[in-house]
């Protein structure tokens, strides 16, 4: 199944639009966005590099609305989130955007298939039989579903974190680090299926990370430096991004 049309991908899924966010007050405060404008397009996938301290995790927060902004406005889809009430936020969390974070975030006491499900019950919803069975079975859980997350490596307890956030059909992913506490083989497992999760269902994937190997799974990368925007590399490879990052001073 191919979603990934190019009249898709040429749409924005996520806009960014002068973002100032300053952590602080006087000598002391920190511009940690200074100015940034960034689209992110529907059905790619994008990594947010640079050094550390530039701003990529404030720059993902701000975009999925977990952290308000000082200036600027960010977009998901035609919904602008800075002006929207903390309930308005939330529900826009629950129903359009899914979150991989690096410490998998499971809750111990669910089997995998309830941990799946669990956002769609606490927000009413069904899921959709057939969407369901692809998910587990592009994740590769078909023979985990009822295991708790004690019974699962760390690389299924992501890959289990992954299928919760594409459940819902979120219009946009954030992954903060989803191969940080990963050993090399995990990782790559959980990039390829994120990779997989772009091309051929057509979700759209932003991702923060350290590391030059995991930007090498993304359509492009977005780099960041002192709260700025610093470039970009469109099919980026390890030794283009780390060549990049080298530049930066990283
Ligand atoms: N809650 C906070 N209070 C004060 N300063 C903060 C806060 N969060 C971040 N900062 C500062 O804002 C700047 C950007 O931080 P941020 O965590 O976004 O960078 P990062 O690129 O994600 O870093 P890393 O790669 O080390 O995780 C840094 O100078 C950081 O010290």
């Amino acid at each position: 199944m191919s979603t990934t049309l190019s009249g898709v991908q040429a749409r924005t899924a996520v806009a960014a639009r002068q973002l100032v966010k300053v952590y602080g007050k006087g000598e002391t405060a920190v511009r940690a966005l200074d100015g940034v404008s960034v689209d992110f397009a529907a059905g790619q996938f994008t990594a947010i590099m640079g050094p550390s301290g530039s701003g990529k995790s404030t720059l993902m927060h701000c975009l999925a609305g977990l952290d308000t902004v000082d200036a600027g406005s960010v977009h998901i889809g035609q919904v602008e989130l800075t002006s929207q009430s903390d309930k308005g936020l939330t529900k826009l969390r629950r129903d359009r955007i899914g979150f991989i974070f690096q410490s998998f975030n499971l809750l111990p006491t669910l089997t995998a298939e309830q941990n799946i499900l669990l956002g769609l019950q606490l927000a009413g919803r069904r899921p959709d039989p057939e969407w369901l069975d692809t998910v587990v079975s592009v994740t590769g859980l078909a023979q985990r579903l009822g295991h708790k997350p004690n019974e699962l490596s760390g690389g299924q307890q992501q890959r289990v974190a992954c299928a919760r956030a594409l459940v819902a059909k979120p219009d946009v992913v954030f992954a903060d680090e989803p191969t940080g506490n990963l050993d090399s083989r995990s990782g790559a497992e959980v990039l390829g299926f994120l990779r997989t999760s772009v091309r051929e269902l057509g979700q759209t994937v932003i991702m923060v990370t350290h590391d030059p190997v995991a930007a090498s799974y993304a359509d492009r990368v977005v780099l960041l430096a002192d709260g700025r925007l610093a470039g970009e590399i469109h099919q980026p490879t390890a030794d283009s991004v780390l060549a990049a990052m080298k530049n930066l001073g990283a």
